[in-house]
């Protein structure tokens, strides 16, 4: 059993970010950039003014002064001529600053009558001036590759005039659920079977992670179909669920090895997700999770999703943990790194507390689904008491 962090770094270490595509700017939200954006424009593409008022001369403005009011700039409509002596121009927010003009009197600071306004407060030269380039300028790199898209910088690529944009193609994930006892959901369940829940999870899993999941259909404990089954073409990892472990009828190993699956590793210090399997079938690498529906949650948290990250153009890290406090005592742990499933709620002082529920079998799907954390337990972890400080990884943070 190799531990948890080597099989996460052995993982990452073998893959690669996707091509990239070109899309539409307003699919770029969440996609990773392959290419920088780069300013295509200066903004603002001229001094314009940050206020409704007067373009003036700030020199001359000063409480008192009376000035003509030659003429208007509206944003998008400059003012063709020049603001000359004991002149000014009628501005809007937007609107570029007439040349002459170097300050901009306030609406509020003036009193306008018969073509004239009548100064009430001193401009400062620059005054609610928004100078060319104040935000950035034709060539800067405003956005690097590898920066995963917010709506911020999908504001800053459109101010940039990108409507198109070179982002890393979703990964596409192949799903194959293998067992007899298995059907999809509202098909006929075989005598003594289950529903397959692990497909649809992990499908969910790889949506919140920016993949694109492909469900394969379920392929018995038979080698024929579980190697006809991986044999799937076009994508980019393929995750297979059931027949990790040691039993006769755990055949993924046996099944894909006569394809010549080239395994890197089997079974980790963890748990729930003990009998991992990781390993390449030609150009595919395949991670193959055990059938229990916590273990392969879990395991697509520790694994997938970071899987998910690297190949989508970002940098390799562990899920992100938070420190909270234990609800209840926690009892040493073994030689496996545990993740007990828990409740979070905040405490007096606001603190997070995260309470394991009491059966933590990795069968346990509607407490999977009522959790909220997984408190992390490495290995040989002391016994704790309650309110003591433990690392948990939030699940809502993951969108799962
Ligand atoms: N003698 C040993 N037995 C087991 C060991 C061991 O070390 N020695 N490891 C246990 C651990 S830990 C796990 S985890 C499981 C993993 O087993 P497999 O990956 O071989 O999975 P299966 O046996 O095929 O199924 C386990 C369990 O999960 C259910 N299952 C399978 N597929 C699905 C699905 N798509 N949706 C929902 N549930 C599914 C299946 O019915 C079984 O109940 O092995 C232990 N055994
Ligand atoms: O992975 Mo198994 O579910 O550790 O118990």
């Amino acid at each position: 059993m190799i531990p948890l962090d080597d099989a996460r770094d052995r993982i990452l270490a073998a893959l690669r970010p996707v091509a990239a595509e070109t899309v539409a700017l307003a699919e770029g939200w969440g996609r990773v950039l392959a290419r920088p954006v780069v300013a295509r424009l200066t903004q603002p593409p001229a001094d314009v003014s940050a206020m409704d008022g007067y373009a003036v001369r700030a020199a001359e403005a000063v409480a008192g002064a009376s000035l003509a009011v030659i003429g208007a700039a509206p944003a998008g409509h400059p003012f063709a001529g020049r603001v000359g002596p004991g002149e000014a121009v009628r501005i809007f927010t937007g609107g570029i600053v007439p040349a002459g003009a170097d300050g901009i009197l306030l609406q509020e600071d003036a009193e306008a009558a018969a073509g004239r306004v009548t100064v009430r407060e001193a401009v400062r030269p620059g005054g609610w001036i928004r100078p060319q380039g104040l935000d950035f300028t034709a060539g800067a790199v405003l956005l690097p590759a590898g920066r995963q898209l917010t709506a911020r910088d999908i504001g800053l690529a459109a101010a940039a005039n990108h409507p198109w944009l070179a982002v890393h193609r979703r990964p596409v994930i192949g799903i194959l659920a293998t067992g007899d006892e298995i059907a999809l959901p509202g098909e006929p369940i075989p005598a003594g079977g289950i529903v397959s829940s692990n497909a649809h999870a992990l499908a969910a899993l790889i949506r919140a992670g920016g993949g694109q999941p492909m469900v394969l259909p379920i392929a018995g404990d038979d080698r024929g179909a579980i190697a006809a089954g991986a044999a799937v073409r076009g994508c980019d990892l393929l995750v297979t669920t059931g027949g990790a472990s040691v039993g006769e009828h755990d055949l993924i190993q046996a099944a894909l090895g006569e394809e010549g699956f080239a395994l890197d590793f089997w079974k980790i210090a963890m748990r729930p997700g003990k009998p991992l399997i990781w390993g390449r079938l030609g150009a595919v690498p395949v991670l193959g999770m055990p059938g229990n529906p916590v273990a392969a949650l879990v395991c697509g948290v520790q694994f997938l999703l970071p899987a998910l990250a690297v190949m989508s153009g970002l940098p390799a890290a562990p899920p992100p943990t938070t420190t909270v406090r234990a609800g209840a005592a926690l009892a040493a742990n073994d030689r496996r790194f545990d993740h007990l499933r828990a409740t979070l709620h905040r405490d007096s002082a606001g603190r997070q507390v995260a309470t394991p529920f009491p059966q933590q079998d990795s069968s346990m799907l509607a407490n999977l689904a009522r959790a909220q954390a997984l408190i992390l337990r490495p290995v040989l972890a002391p016994a704790l008491p309650e309110g003591a400080e433990v690392p948990a990884i939030l699940l809502g943070e993951h969108g799962i």
